[in-house]
């Protein structure tokens, strides 16, 4: 993949720009490979699921900067100057389409971008708008969110949304979120929602997932499906009558992996997530195939206190985790260890996580890894493995 900003040093996200990308992928596999080496007698690798190498990205968060009247969306470079990446070529053509007509509402609803000045106690914020976080589901709707550090723009962005509507009929999900505190975490608590409907449905093969703001989704929606398709395909080779999710976030794996007879259970951190996901198990019970999902739930809370914890009664028969990038830690690991559950499902999008994790479990095996490259152009990648108990 050729990039002008890349080429001229003002963006440095795609670190492996200047590798072939079979060579990126095999690099990868060697990667992970190293790191799962101590557990990995008895494992059997299958071929690395790749996807296309630029057009890739479902989601854009970006960086809003400049002025009103000509605001620059893209990333801050080391001096704090904004980047234009609306021509990121990480982005699909139809996400990279709704820039124009985003940046041309900054102007339209006079949404100063944030800006801050000087450092520590004297520094002096101005502006309104953050981020603009934008995603494309495999339909081509579109759902954007207006990060705010406070509410003072909202009406103005309410009086302005039609002529928004009109120029980008996509458009069907928008929302703000108000994040008035000056910190690295992008989005805050509150979030207001702007347009009747409020979820973005996600098609992935027989499945159709709701995403809702302030919930997580798999970056690559073409990688994300073969994630599910092994999974599942795993899943039922065991065939667990009961199943945990734990990080299920809109409940990707625990609807993927729902069957009749089978009980699953997905536990996850954000509220809103639940929701979605709720929503989503609700009306695939409604359909023809009912019958698959009539015995799903999903609760929020933490993974590992809901497995430690005295709501986890009955054990299932496998788990399946997907944490962020720090991994599931030594408690619910040391707990997985000594549960006496026979498998475990572990997609990893950190690999260095993953093997702590794994040593930490040493009765559950590792017998098949898949790496599947939902990052092409980066170190970054997701890895799937079965484990079994020894
Ligand atoms: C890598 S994402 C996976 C989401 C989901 N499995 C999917 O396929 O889209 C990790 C998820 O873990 C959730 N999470 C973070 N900390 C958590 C915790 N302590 N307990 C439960 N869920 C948590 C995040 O909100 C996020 O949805």
């Amino acid at each position: 993949m050729q990039c002008p900003h890349y080429d001229a040093g003002r963006c440095h996200s795609c670190t492996l720009l200047e590798i072939d990308y079979p060579t990126q992928v095999l690099d990868k596999e060697r990667h992970v490979a190293a790191l799962l080496e101590p557990v990995s007698t008895g494992l059997t690798w299958l071929p690395a699921v790749t996807g296309a190498e630029s057009g890739f990205r479902n989601k854009a968060k970006m960086v809003v900067s400049g002025t009103v009247a000509a605001p620059v969306l893209g990333i801050l470079d080391g001096a704090g100057r904004g980047v234009d990446l609306t021509d990121c070529g990480l982005y699909p053509t139809a996400l990279e389409a709704s820039f124009g007509p985003l940046a041309a509402f900054v102007t339209r609803a006079n949404l100063e971008p944030y800006q801050v000045s000087g450092r520590g106690r004297r520094a002096q914020q101005r502006g309104e708008l953050k981020y603009l976080l934008v995603t494309l589901s495999p339909d081509g709707e579109l759902m954007v969110r207006f990060v705010l550090r406070s509410q003072e723009a909202v009406t103005r962005i309410r009086k302005h949304l039609p002529w928004l509507q009109a120029e980008l009929p996509a458009l069907a999900v928008a929302s703000v979120n108000i994040q008035p505190a000056h910190a690295a975490v992008l989005e805050g608590d509150l979030e207001i929602p702007l347009t009747e409907r409020t979820t973005l449905p996600m098609r992935i093969d027989d499945i159709t997932l709701d995403l809702r703001p302030q919930s997580f989704f798999q970056t690559n929606t073409a990688v994300a499906t073969e994630l599910y398709r092994q999974a599942r395909a795993w899943v039922d080779e065991v065939g667990p009558t009961s199943l945990w999710d734990l990080y299920c976030g809109v409940g990707g794996f625990a609807l993927h992996c729902a069957a009749p007879g089978r009980a699953v259970t997905g536990i996850e951190i954000s509220a809103e997530a639940v929701v979605a996901a709720s929503g989503t198990a609700e009306r695939l019970r409604a359909g023809a195939d009912g019958d698959r999902f009539r015995d799903v739930e999903f609760a929020a809370g933490d993974a590992t206190a809901f497995a430690v914890g005295p709501d986890a009664r009955e054990l299932p028969e496998m788990v399946i985790v997907n944490p962020p990038r720090r991994g599931i830690g030594a408690e619910l690991a040391g707990w997985l260890e000594s549960s006496g559950i026979e498998h475990v499902l572990y997609s990893s999008c950190n690999a260095t996580t993953l093997a702590r994790d794994l040593a930490a479990m040493p009765t559950l095996r590792p017998v098949r890894g898949r790496l599947l490259d939902m990052f092409p152009q980066t170190s970054h990648y997701e890895v799937l493995v079965l484990l079994a108990r020894s």
